[in-house]
This record gives structure tokens, C-alpha cells and sequence, in this order.
């Protein structure tokens, strides 16, 4: 059933010493659902993607995976093929090696998801990154996974074969739940539904992409006036939502205001303007999307192993 959770862990650790590794992760993965794990460079992501398939074993701690068939299987970044092999026979090998019965028609649809019919009687030799990512897509898909997990699967790419990979990855949760893990936030909040973000081994948050980019939201604003910014800034110090509000310099129709929290500002700036009849001509958040949450999650305080 969509939404239960496919994977649990609790207090899953592979500690390797010196501080790497990962340690208390305590992961939900709903089903049905493209599920992100996004952290820096050596936050261990690889490490609890490998765990999850069970490539690799964990030091303490349990991995739930509830599967009908405990399909699980994971795709490197790039993988590597036969040079000498043309993609539809990578995709029939690959389904042959994880024992799964394959038909012509099944190869050729497999490729067609991952759009290279046309490739499909090429050798993979000359294959572009992006072809052998997605070649690598197709091989797994054809083994009908329940879970599938990708490591870094759009790293490399050029902006548009990003995207169009991107694109794949998110129509793929009509057929299995996906795992994928990046260290790009972009990425991840274009195609997932959940994320953990995960620094120095430990998640430090887990929740809906959307909530996360929420933690990111302004309590800040520029707020551009038809009028004199002086007359905003005495207006709207008066309220007591309102903690700093101040002109612009070289900029007489703009001030900037800072509230005690985002939805103060939000409904308060409009209100207040429309009161005292000032036109609000543009009213724009100062420095907040998710790449600023996630910083201010992976700063130092932030990496105390708490979640929601
Ligand atoms: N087999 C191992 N033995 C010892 N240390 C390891 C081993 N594998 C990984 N590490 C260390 O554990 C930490 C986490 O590594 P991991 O590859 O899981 O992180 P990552 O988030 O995937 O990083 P990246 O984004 O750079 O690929 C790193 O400090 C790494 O050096």
C-alpha cells in the first residue's frame, strides 16, 4: 500500500572509526515515493545506501524491508558494461544475472522507459555518460525491483541530461519506491517527495521535501513602496511583530523588514501598507530556499542527531 513504510531502520550504526561512518539512523521510507538522502561529501550516504541494499552489513542496529519479494537492488552512479555489448544485451544479461525471467518485448520496453530504443542494437562502447546512466536505469528496471536505489544518479550530467534524467527518476515511482542520494539539493527537491538529510553520519532531518524548503522561509523582506520608504519604516515599526525596519540606502521607495517569524511578515507587511493606504509594489524574501535550510541544518549545531 503506498505511504506504509517499504524501509525502516533503527538505530542503524556502521562505524568505522575516527568518527566516519553512520550511527543512530533511524530512516521511515514510504512506499511509492521517490526518497531522498541528501547530506555533503563524506556524510555516509553511500555507506547507508549500501546497508539498505545489503551490500553491506551493519555494525548494530536493524534494517526493515518490507517487500513481497525483497527485490532491493541498487545502481552506482555510472555503472560500467561490456564494452563490446549492445544496450538491449546488457538489460537481457542483467535480468538473466538477478534470475529474472526476460522476454525480447521485456528489454525492449525497459529501454524505451529509459528512451534508448534507438541505442538499443549499439554497443555501449561510445555510449555517453548520460546513456550509460541510463542504460544502468534500464538494467535495473528490468529485473522488476521493489525498491530501487541510485547513487548519485545525475552526477556528471550536463543541465539538460540532468533534467531529463531527473525527469525518468520521478516517473519511475509509478513502478517500485526509489532511494536516491545526492549531495545536490536542486536535485533532490525536484524529483523527491521525502528527503533525510543526513551530516556526519547522523539525520539530522527527515521529513517532506516541501517542509524542509519551509524551514528556509524569510522572516525577512524587501518591501519596495510606491512612496517614501521613511513613512513605511515608521508604520511598520510601530507593529509589534515587527523587530527591525529600516530604508534602503540609494533606494528611497525600499525598506527592509524583519519580523519575529515568516507568517507575521507574510500577512502583517500587506495588511499594515493597505491600512494606511501605500501601494505595496513587490514584497521579496531576503536569502531563503532550501539551500539555505540545508545549510543551516548541516551547520555545526545543527548535527546534534535530532529529527522530527
Ligand atoms: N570501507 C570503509 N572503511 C573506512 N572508512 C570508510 C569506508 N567507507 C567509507 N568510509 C568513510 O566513511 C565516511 C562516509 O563515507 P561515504 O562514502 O558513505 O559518504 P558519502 O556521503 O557517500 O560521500 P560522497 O558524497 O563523497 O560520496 C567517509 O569519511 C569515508 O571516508
Amino acid at each position: 500500500m503506498n505511504g506504509t513504510p517499504v524501509i525502516t531502520t533503527e538505530k542503524l550504526t556502521r562505524d568505522y572509526g575516527n568518527g566516519a561512518g553512520v550511527f543512530d539512523v533511524d530512516l521511515s521510507v514510504p512506499r511509492g515515493t521517490v526518497f531522498g538522502l541528501v547530506g555533503p561529501n563524506g556524510a555516509g550516504k553511500t555507506t547507508l545506501l549500501s546497508v539498505l541494499a545489503g551490500l553491506r552489513r551493519a555494525g548494530s542496529g536493524n534494517v526493515r524491508v518490507d517487500t513481497a519479494g525483497g527485490r532491493v537492488l541498487l545502481c552506482p552512479d555510472v555503472p560500467d558494461f561490456e564494452p563490446w555489448l549492445t544496450a538491449a544485451e546488457v538489460v537481457v544479461l542483467s535480468a538473466e544475472a538477478a534470475g529474472v525471467p526476460v522476454t525480447p518485448e521485456d528489454a525492449a520496453l525497459a529501454l524505451e522507459r529509459v528512451g534508448l530504443t534507438e541505442a538499443a542494437h549499439r554497443r555501449n562502447a561510445r555510449f555517453s555518460r548520460g546513456m550509460r546512466q541510463r542504460l544502468g536505469l534500464a538494467a535495473a528496471l528490468v529485473c522488476r525491483p521493489e525498491v530501487l536505489i541510485l547513487d548519485e544518479p545525475a552526477s556528471g550530467l550536463d543541465p539538460r541530461g540532468r533534467v531529463d534524467v531527473l525527469a525518468l527518476i520521478r516517473s519511475l515511482r509509478e513502478h517500485c519506491t526509489v532511494i536516491l542520494a545526492s549531495h545536490l539539493l536542486g536535485d533532490v527537491q525536484r524529483v523527491c517527495d521525502d528527503v533525510a538529510v543526513l551530516v556526519r553520519g547522523r539525520v539530522v532531518y527527515q521529513g517532506p521535501v516541501a517542509d524542509i524548503a519551509d524551514r528556509g522561509r524569510p522572516s525577512a523582506w524587501h518591501v519596495r513602496v510606491r512612496g517614501t520608504a521613511r513613512e513605511v519604516v515608521e508604520l511598520l515599526s510601530a507593529e509589534p511583530w515587527v523587530t527591525r525596519a529600516t530604508p534602503v540606502e540609494a533606494e528611497p521607495d525600499l525598506v527592509f523588514v524583519e519580523a519575529v517569524a515568516a507568517e507575521h511578515g507574510e500577512t502583517g507587511i500587506p495588511r499594515t501598507l493597505v491600512e494606511h493606504g501605500v501601494p505595496l509594489v513587490s514584497m521579496n524574501g531576503y536569502e531563503a530556499d532550501l539551500e539555505s535550510a540545508f545549510l543551516s541544518l548541516t551547520s555545526t549545531d545543527a548535527t546534534d542527531g535530532s529529527t522530527r
